[in-house]
This record gives structure tokens, C-alpha cells and sequence, in this order.
């Protein structure tokens, strides 16, 4: 247990008769980005409150360590070890990013000097620099948020927990903030995401685990909670209804949609199985107008896991991949 960064066994947590969290276990390496995933009210924010020691978890949950220090015995270590930037920002908007920092410096006890060369290096990494000297009031929200995680690295945390750190982020900011996450892992940080966005999961997680109805209803990398959900399939698209018809008699395991002329035959979508499937059109001298290949994502995981809970629209993610 102590080789992990965090670990947490039955976490248990209701707020008078609504159970939010029914014995979760947690696992997490270090130098290694987690994510749980959840839809509005699943109970992501609750498992963060409880791991950076803000909320206390029921007397029936079992142990829990952050940072190789047992929660319940000794919050001040576990709170020396991480980072948190939770949805509500500490950011304090009548203040410059500047003094946001070095006010950050001064509850870190940093000297001065110190305190002043950690902001300098920060607020340039985070691409603050020129804003420095702003009232925070008036960055926007990716700033804001930058500024967040900044403040957040004055104690150089080794663990840090984000909580839905993209929320209302532009795409452009959300691809900044996925950066800024690679960098900290590969400066050996551990990072607990929460997320609803479930590409932001699959670019950064190395492992997912799925938050619903108080359990993790599924854990693993996106690869493997991919392979849950079955729905692979080849669509091969005709203009022909001639072709259409001798391709239907030869792949006999197609499904077929007559009226679009279309037909889906179940695959995991890899090279051998395409050439097996185009070899067989090619023998039987048919050409199809057009050939998508469809992979289940996360999306179809989560649907499947949280029973079509509702889950914001995801511009980037493509379900069709034409090859
Ligand atoms: N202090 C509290 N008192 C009572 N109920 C609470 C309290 N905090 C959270 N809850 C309830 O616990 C449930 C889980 O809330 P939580 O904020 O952990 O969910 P979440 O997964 O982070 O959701 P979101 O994505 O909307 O932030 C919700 O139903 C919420 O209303």
C-alpha cells in the first residue's frame, strides 16, 4: 500500500440518508495521472474533499493513505503532500496573479527571496508573466485557471488532486491545461483528475475509473474499458443496389439497412480483419463506395456503465473514423 501515492479501501461517505459514496477502493501509482469519472452528482468532488482531508468520510470507511501518510492519523503530512484546485477557484480576483502567488509563497513560509523567485519561474511557465501585475479580476478563465494550478505549485506538492480542472475552458485553454498535466507527470507529480469530459480522460489518464451510484462501476485504461462495451463494426456504404445485394449474399453475417444500402459487419476493427473483409469483396468482384470503421470510445463505455446518463457534447470525439 505504501508504494502508491494514493490508496483507499471501502471509502464511504453520506450526507444524511443520500449515500454519495458505498465503498470505493482506490489505487494510485505514483507518477501516474487517475481519473475519475462521473456525471453531475456522482460524488467525484465528495472523493476529493475526503482524500485532501477538507471532509471527513464516514466512520465505517476503511483506510486511507495520501502521500504514504494515513489520513485519519496524521492529516497535517497528507496536506503537506498535496495540491488541490478544486471548481472554486482560491484565486483572489482584487489582487494581481503576482501577489496571488507571493501570498502563496507566505503561507508556505518561503523567504521572501525565495518566495519572489518561485512566483517569477511560475507565472513564466504558466505563460502569466506579462499578466503579472493584473488584478486577477480580469484574466480569463483559462488564465484564472493556470493561475490556479500555479498557486497551487508554490509547495511543490507531489500529489495533486484537479477537480474538473477544464470546465467552461475554451479548446484551445483545455488543450493548455492537458499540457500542463504531461509536464507535471513527467516531472514524476501524481495527478487525481476529475472530469466529466470523457476525451480529457482518454488523452491524459493512465488509468479511468467510472464514479456511479457511489461504486466505481468499472476501472482500467481506456483501452481496456473500451473492450468492455462490444459495437466494433466495418459499414460499407453502396450507390449499387446491385452491388449492394451481392455484397449482402456474401458477407452473410452483415447486418443490412436496405433503405441506405448499407451493411455492418461486426469487427474490432484491426488490419488483419480489414484485409480478410476486403479480400472477401474483392473475390466475390465487389466494390463498396464507402468503408468507415467503427471502434467503440469512452463515450460508449460511460453510456453503457452510467445507464445514458447525460454527458456534455464533446466536439473533438469522433465516433466514425473513415479509413
Ligand atoms: N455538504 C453536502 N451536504 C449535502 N449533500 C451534499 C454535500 N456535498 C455534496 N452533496 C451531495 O452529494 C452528491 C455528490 O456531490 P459531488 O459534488 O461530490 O458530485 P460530483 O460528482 O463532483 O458532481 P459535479 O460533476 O456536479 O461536480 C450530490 O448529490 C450532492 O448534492
Amino acid at each position: 500500500m505504501t508504494d502508491l501515492a494514493i490508496a483507499a479501501t471501502g471509502l464511504r461517505k453520506s450526507y444524511g440518508d443520500k449515500t454519495v459514496l458505498d465503498g470505493v477502493d482506490l489505487a494510485v501509482p505514483h507518477g501516474t495521472v487517475f481519473s475519475l469519472l462521473g456525471p453531475n452528482g456522482a460524488g467525484k468532488t465528495t472523493a476529493v474533499k475526503i482524500l485532501s482531508t477538507l471532509v471527513s468520510p464516514d466512520p465505517a470507511s476503511g483506510g486511507i493513505r495520501v502521500g504514504g501518510h494515513d489520513l485519519a492519523a496524521d492529516p497535517q503530512a497528507v496536506r503537506a503532500a498535496i495540491g488541490v484546485t478544486g471548481q472554486f477557484s482560491a484565486v483572489d480576483g482584487l489582487i494581481t496573479g503576482e501577489e496571488n502567488m507571493l501570498l502563496m509563497a507566505d503561507l508556505h513560509h518561503l523567504s521572501r527571496r525565495e518566495g519572489r523567485r518561485v512566483t517569477a519561474e511560475l507565472l513564466e511557465r504558466f505563460d502569466l508573466a506579462e499578466a503579472a501585475k493584473k488584478p486577477a479580476s480580469t484574466y480569463s478563465g483559462g488564465m484564472k485557471r493556470r493561475l490556479d494550478i500555479a498557486m497551487t505549485l508554490v509547495g511543490d506538492p507531489r500529489i495533486i488532486f484537479l477537480d474538473e480542472p477544464t470546465t467552461g475552458l475554451d479548446p484551445r485553454s483545455r488543450h493548455t491545461m492537458w499540457q500542463i498535466v504531461r509536464e507535471l507527470v513527467s516531472d514524476g507529480v501524481t495527478v487525481f483528475l476529475t472530469t466529466q469530459y470523457l476525451e480529457e480522460a482518454d488523452q491524459l489518464a493512465d488509468r479511468i475509473a467510472v464514479l456511479h451510484d457511489g461504486t466505481i462501476a468499472a476501472e482500467g485504461t481506456a483501452e481496456e474499458l473500451k473492450r468492455i462495451v462490444p459495437g466494433g463494426h466495418v459499414r460499407l456504404r453502396f450507390t449499387d443496389p446491385a452491388a449492394y445485394r451481392s455484397a449482402a449474399d456474401a458477407l452473410r453475417e452483415a447486418s443490412r439497412d436496405d433503405e441506405s444500402l448499407a451493411l455492418q459487419i461486426p469487427s474490432e476493427g484491426s488490419q488483419r480483419e480489414l484485409r480478410s473483409l476486403l479480400d472477401r469483396l474483392d473475390a466475390a468482384g465487389i466494390t463498396a463506395d464507402g468503408l468507415t470503421v467503427h471502434t467503440p470510445d469512452l463515450d460508449d463505455v460511460f453510456f453503457a456503465l452510467t445507464g445514458g446518463a447525460k454527458v456534455p457534447h464533446q466536439p473533438h470525439q469522433r465516433k466514425e473514423t473513415a479509413r
